[in-house]
């Protein structure tokens, strides 16, 4: 159960008059969710979703909320952030930083099929154009500096086989960059578990903690790394080509695009594989995360690398 952070029905009803949402009714911690404390709130004027942001800050929250608050405005399947008197989508609860949102109706997919892949790759290419006239900035946390610097602190801890495909991977990556691909607001992180699906539609992207400003074809890739991803590691082609088709309804990619794809598909492995190593190696002291398999993204890495055609 990840409710890190108890509420009061007390404590709730008394930070709801910061809003114009009635009074409460019910106060439901929810269960799914590794980072943050999530609970249903269902007050007189409807159901909501409030996050206690359990590692951000209070002004690290602006970017993240208003990212929503724009992507939402524009269409976007996503959560709506609730503005509060102050005109504030973020304040203080029970010590924490916290917010209220919309509450979507739809839940998470473990086993998509080519419909839903189609209708993410959709979505997210709607995502990317929204994101044009999106003011704010935000580097990527987790670049190649990011990966690069992290590694050389795991090296020594990895059997040398593993440490030596991580090194030539970095460089491979280094060699290859591809700064002049179109760039935005990327969401960096779109797995099938932060993707609410109503049947075969988006009910709302979810988690936007690591959105930021990068390559745009990098997020596709990060997408069809989990979407079309099987249980044995290997891409199930038609889910890849469904995501791939449904981002191009509405955003065709350009030669120099496909043209890069099987880096970027390399890329995307590489993120997630250094980062889930680092959870395995180098756990945070007060963990509140669970360790995912680092094995699942190393093995992904090395079919992209040894492949030779691809989808594109
Ligand atoms: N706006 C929403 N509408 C409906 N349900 C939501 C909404 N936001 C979150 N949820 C539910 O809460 C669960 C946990 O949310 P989320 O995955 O964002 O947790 P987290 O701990 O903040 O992030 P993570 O698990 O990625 O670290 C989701 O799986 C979903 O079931
Ligand atoms: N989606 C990430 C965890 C959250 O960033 C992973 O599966 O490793």
């Amino acid at each position: 159960m990840s409710v890190y952070t108890s509420v009061s029905n007390d404590d709730m009803q008394a930070w709801l008059q910061r809003y114009a949402l009635g009074e409460l009714v019910e106060l439901k911690g929810i269960a799914a969710g590794i980072t943050n404390t999530n609970y249903f709130v269902t007050t007189t004027h409807g159901r909501y979703v409030l996050t206690l942001f359990e590692v951000l800050q209070l002004a690290e929250l602006p970017y993240f909320l208003k990212l929503k608050s724009h992507l939402s405005r524009h269409g976007v399947a996503c959560p709506a952030p609730i503005a509060d008197h102050n005109d504030q989508f973020a304040s203080l609860l029970s010590g924490k930083p916290a917010c209220l949102v919309s509450c979507l109706h739809g839940s998470d997919v473990s086993a998509p099929n080519a419909a839903q892949c189609r209708a993410v790759g959709e979505m997210l290419a709607q995502m990317h154009l929204a994101g044009a006239t999106f003011p704010l900035r935000m580097d990527n946390p987790r670049g190649p500096a990011w990966w690069a610097h992290t590694a050389s602190t795991l090296y020594d801890a990895m059997p040398a086989a593993d440490a030596a495909m991580l090194r030539d991977e970095i460089a491979f990556q280094a060699s290859h960059r591809f700064d002049f691909l179109p760039h935005g607001v990327i969401h960096a992180d779109l797995f099938k578990d932060n993707v609410l699906m109503d049947g075969d539609r988006i009910a709302g992207f979810i988690d936007f903690y690591y959105a930021c400003n990068d390559i745009l074809l990098y997020d596709i890739a990060i997408a069809v790394n989990d979407w079309a991803r099987l249980p044995d590691g290997s891409i199930d082609d038609t889910l890849a080509s469904a995501l791939l088709a449904g981002y191009q309804t509405v955003r065709p990619l350009s030669t120099s695009e496909a043209d890069a794809w099987p880096v970027m598909l390399r890329a995307g492995a590489l993120r997630f594989w250094v980062s889930r190593l680092l959870d395995f190696y180098q756990p945070a002291s007060g963990e509140l995360t669970f360790t995912k398999d680092p094995g699942v993204f190393q093995q992904l890495l090395a079919a992209h690398r040894q492949r030779n055609s691809f989808w594109l």
